[in-house]
């Protein structure tokens, strides 16, 4: 499942159109290169409308908020629901902040394919008390089950959220994954770059819900596998990036070991 859909990524090298964070821009960007896919980081109203609308998947993601950032985040978004563009939400930071929370309830109303957060982000979203108070999560992923099916029942979406082990539902089937490491809680924007890479999946596969879980697997195990040589989380990214690169594809032990993180025993 994974390794073909890596492959398939490879292949197509899907333009990536992300409306994200001034943290998150170049590190998406780099992530979503090593993976093989294509990324532009597009934000203004009248150019993101523009290119949702072409592109393989969008990612919206409200971590630095601002009011032209949120006109670009409606454009992309509805722009990628009228062209049937795959899309991410990744609503970064709500709960605690007024603008956009407001901003996330209403991108959700536009019909995102996936949400992906961490529990706090997830719990806030879906109207639940337990949101954090920044951009990282206080409850775990765990807490946050209920809201997270919820949120896939109401709005049709798939709901990852990200932890020590994520857990992706689309409201009737639960996995979790495991692999990562805690270095990956200790360098920003990773969460970000795990919905880049998610998106990137999107964009060639046709079940949302193996895409979202192939790319959550391809991110554990390649987190898995850089954490074991970083010193630090300085090292971390650098190690992250290559362990992606050169990830094997279909048939490889890289693959099989993707595999295996995905609801182990
Ligand atoms: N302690 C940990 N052990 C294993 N994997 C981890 C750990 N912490 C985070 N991860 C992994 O790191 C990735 C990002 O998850 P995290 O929950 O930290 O995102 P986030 O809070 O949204 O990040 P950000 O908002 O900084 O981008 C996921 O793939 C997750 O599995
Ligand atoms: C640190 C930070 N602040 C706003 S967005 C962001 C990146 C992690 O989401
Ligand atoms: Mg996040």
């Amino acid at each position: 499942m994974s390794e073909s859909l890596l492959d398939t990524v490879r292949e197509r090298t899907p333009l990536v159109h992300c409306v994200t964070n001034l943290v998150a821009t170049t590190f998406s960007a780099n992530a979503l290169l090593a993976v093989g896919a294509s990324p532009a980081m597009v934000e203004d109203a009248e150019e993101a409308a523009e290119l949702a609308a072409v592109a393989g998947a969008l990612v919206v993601n409200t971590g630095t908020m601002s009011r032209p950032r949120a006109e670009g985040m409606h454009a992309a978004a509805g722009a990628a629901r009228d062209a049937g563009t795959p899309w991410l939400l990744d609503p970064v930071g709500v709960g605690p902040l007024s603008l956009r929370t407001r901003v996330a309830s209403e991108l959700l109303g536009l019909g995102p394919t996936v949400v992906r957060g961490n529990a706090s982000e997830i719990l806030a979203l879906a109207g639940h008390e337990g949101g954090g108070r920044g951009v990282d999560a206080t409850a775990s992923v765990e807490a946050a089950a209920d809201a997270a099916d919820e949120l896939a029942r109401t709005h049709g979406t798939v709901v990852a959220v990200s932890g020590v082990v994520d857990r992706v539902t689309d409201g009737a089937t639960v996995h979790r994954v495991g692999g990562g490491h805690p270095l990956m809680g200790r360098v920003t924007a990773m969460g970000c770059a795990l919905g880049a890479v998610t998106a990137a999946f999107l964009a060639v596969g046709d079940d949302v819900l193996a895409a979202t879980l192939a790319a959550h697997a391809v991110v554990g195990a390649t987190g898995a596998a850089a954490g074991a040589v970083a010193r630090g989380p300085g090292s971390f990214v650098p190690a992250w990036l290559d362990e992606l690169a050169l990830f094997d594809g279909a048939g490889g032990a890289d693959g099989a070991a993707a595999q295996a993180l995905v609801d182990p025993a």
